[in-house]
């Protein structure tokens, strides 16, 4: 811990227990344990360090990720850690790489596609890295339309092979990560064509390079796909280009667990929807939701931290200055993104119970919840990642200038971040099939089908559509009951409304198609809803630890009223409140950032992230900012020599040939 704490006065302010809210924060007393150790042993040892990352080149950066992905394997299996551990310490390395994807994508797409003879025979070279995998689906010409691919897999029956083909250059696979540079192997998707018949995308697993000395296979042809955003951030990944020209696999490298193809050629099809093939991005969607709140908190906890050290303008009689955090403005920007990160932790917490349950029950052939499931993950990926790539940006314009600066960490965390908005599926692509699903279900609503799962609140569409809010104080929307009801009843009407306008349309299709942009916010309204009441749900559970569960309730409030305040334009077109109510929503929100005030650092200590995982001057616990950024100013390698290279010249020769035209005159 820091011998000087700046931050002790904020500190000792918090009227909770914060122990116990980091409890809260990770799900469990052991999980604080193990998330405590394994960030401590990456901190600790010097060939995780990042803080040079921005000023490397790229084969740099690329050979540091390697460096580092081989010695986290390494002390793995020297210290015999766990599958939980071993995925703490990867996550606290911090440098995205190759083996997110290995583990991440193609482990779990042979789990989840392979038989159980293919998982026998894959999953333990993976596990031992005597391969290394990828997930090569998104093509140069299609990435959303995963139906629209066009890479091939033609069944030969003379040979009981598969050859695999990339008929045109948009056919090329694009994007897949670990793919460009590290990746022995890939899960590739393509047409399945055999007896003459396409019958669509499916799963193979195809090797691309040597295993004794890396190079490409005959007819494959494969590399990076060049620089990305930002310096560092994304660009310690290889995401790559490759090609095949009719590359042949054993017949029983086809991913057989969905669907097969015979000794004779023969395609059957297992009596299970078609779906199951996008289990892996179901998977990675629901983990990507509980990455936001990680990504976001990580934000949040450097802008409120330096908030409170930062100083800026005093009393007229030259008294002190004034911590940014006591302004109203900067309080009404930071706290709501700081309830969104509990949020989203809460969210996640309880989406990847569904996911879990949902996987059960498909064991057990129940498949009833696959589309609760697909909503979920879908709309839940869109919302809190488009949240989380804003809020970051937000973040940094809240430390001001020194936010731009790389030793803020905000950059590279922007950088790194925002790409989840589009891989995983696009969030607007992701949105419209969440308004989809809502569609049907209001559809249904007629024939008297009862909604389910998180559609549930539908069933009531009699009263919904028509009650008003008995708000009358702005205490009463401290009540969660008029939240929940306030925000059932605007995403309800919000679908309705889209449904009717649907309906005049000529065709349902046409309709869609002209009606989108409102869909979309339909869904929005719906997903928030979500949230909301996940976040209601946990503060009823009992909470243990002096004051948690009365600032997790203050927090769950600032989320909710925030949102309907921010979105108040849904909430009076659709007559579920009255403007008066929209006031004093406001009015309580104002109330309740009061109330977060003095314990804002103590909740952003209780995500218990060392400065190291932090990576930022203005996050440290210590609050020691200024010396901090001082010193590292020095770091740059601009600053290794007093006069710049270049100097001689191009500066010294433009200043002479001033000087000497000065001299003339
Ligand atoms: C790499 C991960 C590392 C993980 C490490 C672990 C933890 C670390 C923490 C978090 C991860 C953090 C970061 C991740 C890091 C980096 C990212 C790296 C990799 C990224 C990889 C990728 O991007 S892979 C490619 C992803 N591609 C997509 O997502 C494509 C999006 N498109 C689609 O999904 C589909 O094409 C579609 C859904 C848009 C359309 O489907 P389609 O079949 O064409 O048509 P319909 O719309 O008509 O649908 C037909 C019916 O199917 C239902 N449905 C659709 N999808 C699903 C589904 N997934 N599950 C169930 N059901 C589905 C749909 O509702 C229709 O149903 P009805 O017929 O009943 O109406
Ligand atoms: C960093 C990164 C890592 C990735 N890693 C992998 C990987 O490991 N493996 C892999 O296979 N892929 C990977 N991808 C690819 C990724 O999954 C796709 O880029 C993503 O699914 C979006 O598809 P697209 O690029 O085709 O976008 P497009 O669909 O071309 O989107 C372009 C625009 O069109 C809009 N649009 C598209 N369809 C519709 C529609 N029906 N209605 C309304 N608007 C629409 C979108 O909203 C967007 O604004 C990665 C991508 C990135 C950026």
């Amino acid at each position: 811990m820091a011998e000087v704490d700046h931050l002790a006065a904020e500190r000792a302010t918090a009227r909770f227990d914060v122990e116990e809210m980091k409890v809260a924060w990770a799900g469990s007393r052991h999980a604080v344990h193990v998330a405590d150790r394994m960030a401590r042993l990456v901190a600790s040892d010097p060939v995780f360090r990042k803080d040079n990352r921005t000023m490397l080149s790229r084969k740099e950066l690329f050979k540091d990720t390697l460096r580092k992905a081989a010695h986290a394997w390494k002390r793995i299996v020297e210290l015999r850690l766990t599958e939980e551990e071993a995925d703490l310490l990867r996550q606290y390395v911090d440098q995205p790489g190759y083996v997110d994807l290995h583990w991440g994508m193609f482990v779990p797409a042979i789990k989840g596609q392979g038989t159980e003879e293919q998982q026998h025979k894959w999953l333990p070279l993976a596990y031992k890295f005597q391969i290394i995998g990828c997930y090569a689906q998104t093509e140069l010409g299609h990435g959303s339309n995963v139906q629209g691919l066009e890479t091939t897999a033609t069944f030969d029956p003379k040979t009981d092979e598969f050859v695999i083909h990339s008929p045109t250059l948009t056919s090329s696979k694009w994007w897949p990560g670990g793919l460009g540079k590290a990746s022995t192997h890939a899960v590739v998707y393509a047409r399945l064509i055999t007896e003459g018949k396409d019958y669509g995308i499916h799963g193979f697993i195809v090797q691309l390079r040597s295993l004794e000395d890396h190079s490409p296979l005959p007819g494959v042809t494969l590399g990076d796909i060049g620089g990305k955003f930002g310096s560092g951030a994304y660009n310690s990944m290889d995401n790559g280009v490759l090609r095949f020209d009719h590359v042949r696999i054993p017949r029983d490298q086809m991913l057989m667990r969905l669907s097969q193809v015979t000794r004779e050629g023969k395609y059957v099809h297992s009596n299970v929807p078609k779906q199951l093939l996008y289990g892996t991005m179901v998977y990675v969607r629901q983990s990507i939701v509980a990455d936001a709140s990680k990504a976001l908190s990580r934000a949040v906890c450097i802008a409120v931290r330096y908030s409170a050290v930062r100083k800026q303008f005093g009393s007229q009689d030259g008294g002190p200055e004034t911590q940014v955090l006591n302004y109203k403005t900067q309080q009404s920007r930071l706290f709501p993104l700081l309830a969104s990160a509990y949020a989203f932790r809460f969210v996640g917490d309880w989406l990847n119970w569904l996911y879990t349950d949902v996987t059960q029950k498909l064991e057990a052939k129940d498949f009833s919840t696959l589309q609760e499931a697909h909503a979920c993950t879908a709309g839940l990926k869109a919302v809190t990642t488009s949240v989380t790539a804003d809020a970051i940006e937000e973040c940094r314009k809240l430390c001001g200038g020194h936010g731009y600066l790389n030793s803020s960490g905000l950059p590279e965390l922007f950088a790194v971040y925002v790409p989840a908005c589009t891989y995983e599926g696009d969030n607007v692509v992701l949105l419209l099939q969440v308004a989809r699903i809502l569609m049907k279900t209001v559809s249904q609503l007629a024939s008297g089908k009862q909604p389910v799962g998180t559609m549930a609140y539908m069933g009531k569409v009699q009263y919904l559509m028509q009650c008003k809010s008995a708000v009358s104080s702005a205490e009463d929307w401290l009540n969660p009951d008029a939240i929940q009801e306030a925000f059932e009843a605007r995403a309800l009407r919000m679908a309705v409304n889209c449904a009717q306008n649907i309906s005049q349309a000529a065709s349902q299709e046409e309709g869609f198609y002209e009606r989108s942009p409102d869909l979309l916010e339909a869904a929005v309204a719906h997903i928030q809803l979500i949230i909301v009441t996940k976040f209601i749900e946990k503060v009823h559970q009992e909470i243990p630890g002096h004051g948690v569960k009365e600032q997790l309730q203050a927090l769950c409030n600032v989320y909710a009223l925030y949102i309907l305040h921010k979105h108040l334009g849904d909430f009076l077109a659709t007559g579920c409140i009255t403007p008066r109510q929209g006031a004093l929503a406001n009015e309580q929100l104002g109330k309740l950032y009061a109330q977060v005030r003095p314990n804002a650092v103590a909740l952003v200590d209780a995500f218990n992230y060392t400065d190291h995982y932090l990576g930022s001057v203005l996050g440290r616990y210590d609050g020691d900012v200024y010396p901090a950024l001082y010193e590292e100013a020095w770091k740059d390698p601009l600053n290794e020599t007093v006069v710049p290279e270049g100097y001689h010249e191009y500066l010294r020769p433009l200043i002479k040939q001033q000087q000497l035209k000065l001299s003339r005159l």
